[in-house]
């Protein structure tokens, strides 16, 4: 495959079994994360798949599973670059309350907006906009140049800061992102155009 990029969203954490905000804070993977970071590499292994060069984020959830998929796909001392840059959306003064508590106390609508709207942060957050506005810049200086040079690249991240890229990548706008989830431990394979657009996209389900 030309100019692949592969993103995958950590495995299940402790605190999205928990149903917490979790942005920047730090938790691991549960049992069932763990085995979903190694089924996202054996997908990835079935279709052949080996890189040049990893990046993920500062957090221990995206390390780990970046790990655990280079150990399935037979790459475990692959290069891995970790940057802050990846990290997840700051959930800001969310972070560490329960989802549910926090629509019975704001109600359902204004935690959907916080939680999936482009441009409306959470108190003391970052927006997605201003998440795509910190990841963007990483990913055209470091990460674009490396894929169209043909570096075969994986990005193992998080949900909003992939949320993020696909925005870009998959040309999404301030009404269709809204509605886009990714799922834990699900590679999207992407191949980029000469002019750095997307030329296919496979989303590697269960
Ligand atoms: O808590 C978080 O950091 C994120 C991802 O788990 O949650 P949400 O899906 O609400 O953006």
């Amino acid at each position: 495959m030309k100019r692949l990029l592969v993103l995958a969203r950590h495995g299940q954490s402790d605190w999205n079994l928990k149903n917490l905000f979790t942005g920047w804070k730090d938790p691991g993977l549960t049992d069932l994360g763990v085995e979903e970071a190694r089924a996202a590499g054996r997908r990835l292994k079935a279709l052949g798949i080996q890189f040049d060069v990893a990046y993920t984020s500062d957090l221990s959830r995206a390390q780990r599973t970046c790990q655990l998929i280079l150990d399935e796909i037979g790459q475990p001392n692959l290069t891995t670059i970790k940057d802050q840059a990846l990290n997840e959306r700051d959930y800001g003064d969310l972070s560490g309350l329960n989802k549910d508590d926090a629509r019975a106390k704001w109600g359902e609508e204004q935690v959907h907006v916080w939680r999936r709207s482009y441009d409306v942060p959470p108190p003391g957050g970052e927006s997605l906009k201003d998440t795509v506005a910190r990841v963007m810049p990483y990913y055209v200086s470091e990460i674009l140049p490396r894929v169209m040079r043909g570096d075969r690249v994986l990005v193992a991240a998080h949900g909003n800061s992939l949320r993020a890229l696909v925005m870009v990548l998959d040309r999404l706008n301030a009404d269709t992102i809204p509605s886009m989830e990714l799922a834990t431990g699900v590679p999207l394979v992407y191949e980029l155009k000469d002019d750095t657009t997307v030329a296919t996209k496979k989303v590697l389900e269960a």
